[in-house]
C-alpha cells in the first residue's frame, strides 16, 4: 500500500518567470497570478516592448492598479537591445523594482523583434550589470533558420552561453524555460552564479503530447517541447533538490484565434492553476515532498530576497478545468482545458 498525502502546506510560491500582456489583458492575467503567487518576475517583451526603467516602472504601476488584493509584487525586467546602455542599467537598478534584464536573440520568440542580435553588441552593459548587481534573464535559443528547432537550445548553450558565463563570472543567469537534457547538464556543472527556470508544461509533456494523433497548437510553445528523454530529465532536475532549479511558469496567453490558426503563436497559458500542475507533476514522480524547495525556497534565494513568510495550502480535490477563460476582449485555451486536475489550492 501507498500512502497518499491529501493536504500539503507549503511557504508561499512565486513565479520566477511569467507574462501578463498590457491593456485590457492585464486584469485577467493579473487576476491570476496573483491568487497565491506572492512575487512574480515579469516578463518584458510588450508591443513595445519595456527597453527603458521608465516604461518598466509604469508598467509596474499598470500592473498594481490591476490586482484585486494588493499582495502580489511584480519584480520588472528591462528588455535588452542593442542600443541599451549601462547608464540605464545603472538607473534601472536604482529604481529599486527593477531586478533584472531580459536577453531575447533577436526574432528567438514572441515579440523578440527588437532583441539582441549579437551578444558581443552588449558586453558592456553586461559588464555594468555584473558590478551592480543585476540578474541576466536568457532565452536560450539560436535563431539561425538552418538550425533545426528542436536543436536550437543546445546549439544557443554551446556557442553562445557558455561564452558568457566564461566572460562574466560574477553575473548571475538564469536560462529560462529549459527545455533538455542538455540544459540541465550546462547548469549542474555551471558555478552558483547560474540557474533555470522549469515550467509546468515542460514537467507534464513532450512533443507527442502536441504532435503524435493530430497537432495541437496550445502545446506549442517557444522554446518547443522536446523528446521524452529531455523531459524526464528536466523531472529529474526539479525533483533533485538542487537549488540551481527553480519555479517559472512561462504562462503566456495568446487568445483562442492567434493560437488555433495556419500559422499560430507560440505560448501556453498556465496560470489559472499553475501551483496545481506543479503539484500534479511532482506527484507523479513521487517527489510531493520536494515542491516547495522549487516553488517557494530555491528562487528568492538565487535572486538573493527573503523567502515568503507565510503558506498557501493544496489540497487533494478534483475540479475540471474550463475550456477556456476571459482575456482581455477575447479568452485563452489554458493547458488541461476540459480536463480533470487534482489538487487545488484552498
Ligand atoms: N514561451 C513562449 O512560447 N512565448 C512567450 C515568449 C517566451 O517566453 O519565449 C510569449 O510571450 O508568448
Ligand atoms: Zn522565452
Ligand atoms: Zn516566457
Amino acid at each position: 500500500m501507498t500512502s497518499t498525502v491529501d493536504t500539503l502546506t507549503i511557504t508561499r510560491p512565486d513565479d520566477w518567470h511569467v507574462h501578463l500582456r498590457d491593456g485590457v489583458q492585464l486584469k485577467d492575467t493579473v487576476r491570476d497570478i496573483s491568487r497565491y503567487m506572492g512575487r512574480a518576475i515579469i516578463m518584458p517583451n510588450l508591443v513595445p516592448p519595456a527597453t527603458c526603467t521608465q516604461t518598466a516602472l509604469s508598467y509596474r504601476e499598470r500592473i498594481m492598479a490591476a490586482q484585486p488584493q494588493g499582495d502580489f509584487t511584480p519584480l520588472m525586467v528591462l528588455y535588452l537591445t542593442d542600443n541599451t546602455t549601462p547608464e540605464e542599467i545603472k538607473k534601472a537598478k536604482a529604481s529599486g523594482h527593477i531586478v533584472a534584464a531580459k536577453l531575447y536573440p533577436a526574432g528567438a520568440t514572441t515579440n523578440s523583434d527588437s532583441g539582441v542580435t549579437d551578444i558581443e553588441n552588449i558586453y558592456p552593459v553586461l559588464e555594468a550589470m555584473q558590478e551592480v548587481g543585476m540578474l541576466l534573464l536568457v532565452h536560450g535559443e539560436v535563431t539561425d533558420s538552418a538550425i533545426d528547432i528542436f536543436d536550437r537550445e543546445k546549439i544557443f548553450i554551446e556557442t553562445k552561453l557558455a561564452k558568457v558565463v566564461a566572460a562574466f563570472p560574477e553575473l548571475k543567469i538564469v536560462l529560462e524555460h529549459i527545455t533538455t537534457k542538455d540544459a540541465v547538464e550546462f547548469v549542474e556543472k555551471a558555478s552558483d552564479n547560474v540557474a533555470a527556470t522549469i515550467t509546468a508544461h515542460h514537467l507534464l509533456y513532450n512533443r507527442n503530447h502536441m504532435l503524435a494523433g493530430g497537432i495541437r497548437p496550445h502545446y506549442y510553445c517557444l522554446p518547443i517541447l522536446k523528446r521524452n528523454i529531455h523531459q524526464q530529465a528536466l523531472i529529474a532536475a526539479a525533483i533533485s533538490g538542487n537549488k540551481k532549479f527553480f519555479l517559472g511558469t512561462d504562462s503566456a496567453p495568446h487568445a483562442k484565434d492567434k493560437k488555433e490558426a495556419a500559422c499560430g503563436c507560440a505560448g501556453a497559458y498556465t496560470a489559472h492553476a499553475a501551483l496545481e500542475l506543479y503539484a500534479e507533476a511532482f506527484e507523479d514522480a513521487g517527489a510531493l515532498d520536494k515542491l516547495e524547495g522549487f516553488a517557494s525556497h530555491f528562487g528568492p534565494d538565487f535572486y538573493g530576497l527573503p523567502r515568503n513568510a507565510d503558506t498557501v495550502t493544496l489540497k487533494r480535490s478534483s475540479w475540471t478545468v474550463p475550456e477556456s477563460y476571459p482575456l482581455g476582449d477575447s479568452h485563452v485555451v489554458p493547458i488541461k482545458a476540459g480536463a480533470v486536475i487534482s489538487w487545488e489550492v484552498v
